[in-house]
Formats: structure tokens, C-alpha cells, sequence
């Protein structure tokens, strides 16, 4: 028999994607399209990765990223304190997993903006998150954003540009391809996604 009476029928099933992962070719326009999307719904949470790369000038320890050593990057991994880690271009980066947890838990939209490696790890342990891709338009503009941007010598350049070539090729693994035409497209685009608007 059907429940009729209110109060009594089942809730709809909350099926509002929780965890996105975004992802894409270094000098693609994460950080550029994370940020505009940020300025238009402040209330939208990224988590701040610790990394071992130095920061750029501008970027501020606890903002872009939690600033660490490779010996406190070591404890992090060491106290199981990253939900995923990898390694890129010679750096180390990962995903604080107490403050993801915590807002999973509340309910609340989760964006980690991490790398393909990274990407794989939360498919495997996370399976319902939604994976979405940003690629560029061209690989043409893809070295001209990433050599544009002006913060890395050549040769880092370089080694970015050979991991965009395998990040590129991985691109069928996500659920959804964003192309990053335009900032503000996108930026509204991956908020549908995500449900918030
Ligand atoms: N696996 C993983 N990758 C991360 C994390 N944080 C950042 N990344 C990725 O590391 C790569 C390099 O980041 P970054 O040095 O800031 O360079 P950018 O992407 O060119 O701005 C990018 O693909 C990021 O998405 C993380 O916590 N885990
Ligand atoms: N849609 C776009 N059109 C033109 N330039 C862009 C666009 N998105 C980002 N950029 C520029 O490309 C460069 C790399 O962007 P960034 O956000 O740092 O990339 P990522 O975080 O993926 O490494 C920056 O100089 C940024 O201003």
C-alpha cells in the first residue's frame, strides 16, 4: 500500500552530488575558474591541499595551500592524515581529510582541486564523487596560458607540459568535460554541477 499520509512518505533520496573533484592540465584555468566561482558564491568550500612546492609570490600559507616541509609532509602521510596524496612534478601534494570529512558529514558541497593521480585514489575511495575534467581549448593555448602565466621557469615548464600530455589523455576517466573557453561559463557550469545554484 502506498503511504499517503504526510509525514509518513519516504524523503526523496538526496541523489545532490556531494564531492567534486576537479581536475585538469596544469595552466588549464583551475585556480583561475575556482576563484571566479568563489567571488560569485563565497559560501562554496575548496579544500587547501598541503603541498612541498614552493609558494608563488602572492600566495599566502593556509589560502592557496598549507605550506610544508617534506619531513612534516612525511607526518602528514606517516599519521594518516590525507585522504590522497601524490606526487607531480616533483612536488608532493595532498588532500587534508579531517576538514573534507567533517563538511561530507554536514551535508555540505565538498571541491577538491587535485591532480589526475589524485583524481584515480578518490574514484576508488569515494566512488560517488563526480570527477569533472577542464581542458583546454587547444594544446596551443594550453602552453601559451601555462608559459603566460609567467610563475615557473622553462624547464618546469617543461615537465608540466609532459604530465598535461598523460592528463590529457585520461580525460574519457571523468564523468564530465568542461572546456575553458570562458571563466565565467565554466565557473557557472561546475556550480550546476555541483548543485549549488
Ligand atoms: N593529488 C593531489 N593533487 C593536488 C593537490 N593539490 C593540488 N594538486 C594538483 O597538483 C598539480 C600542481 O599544482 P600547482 O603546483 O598549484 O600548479 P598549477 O595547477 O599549475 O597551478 C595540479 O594538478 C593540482 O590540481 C592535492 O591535494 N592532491
Ligand atoms: N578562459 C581563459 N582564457 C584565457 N586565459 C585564461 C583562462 N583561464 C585561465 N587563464 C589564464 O591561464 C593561466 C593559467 O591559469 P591558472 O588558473 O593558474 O591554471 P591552473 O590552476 O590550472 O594551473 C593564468 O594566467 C590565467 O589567467
Amino acid at each position: 500500500m502506498a503511504a499517503t499520509s504526510r509525514g509518513t512518505a519516504p524523503e526523496p533520496p538526496d541523489v545532490r552530488p556531494r564531492l567534486t573533484v576537479l581536475s585538469g592540465p596544469s595552466g588549464v584555468g583551475k585556480s583561475t575558474v575556482v576563484a571566479h566561482m568563489r567571488k560569485v558564491h563565497p559560501e562554496v568550500w575548496l579544500s587547501v591541499s598541503a603541498t612541498t612546492r614552493m609558494p608563488r609570490p602572492g600566495e599566502r600559507d593556509g589560502v592557496q595551500y598549507h605550506f610544508v616541509t617534506d619531513d612534516e609532509f612525511d607526518k602528514l602521510v606517516a599519521n594518516g592524515e590525507l585522504l590522497e596524496w601524490a606526487e607531480f612534478a616533483g612536488n608532493r601534494y595532498g588532500t587534508p581529510r579531517r576538514a573534507v570529512l567533517e563538511r561530507l558529514e554536514a551535508g555540505e558541497p565538498v571541491l577538491l582541486e587535485i591532480d589526475l593521480q589524485g583524481a584515480r585514489l578518490v574514484r576508488e575511495s569515494m566512488p560517488e564523487a563526480q570527477l569533472v575534467f577542464l581542458a583546454p581549448p587547444s594544446w596551443e593555448e594550453l602552453v601559451r596560458r601555462l608559459t603566460g602565466r609567467g610563475t615557473e621557469p622553462p624547464e618546469v615548464i617543461e615537465r608540466r607540459l609532459e604530465a598535461a600530455k598523460i592528463e590529457l589523455a585520461a580525460e574519457s576517466e571523468f564523468d564530465t568535460t568542461l572546456v575553458n573557453t570562458s571563466v565565467e561559463d565554466v565557473a557557472r557550469e561546475l556550480l550546476a554541477l555541483m548543485q549549488v545554484v
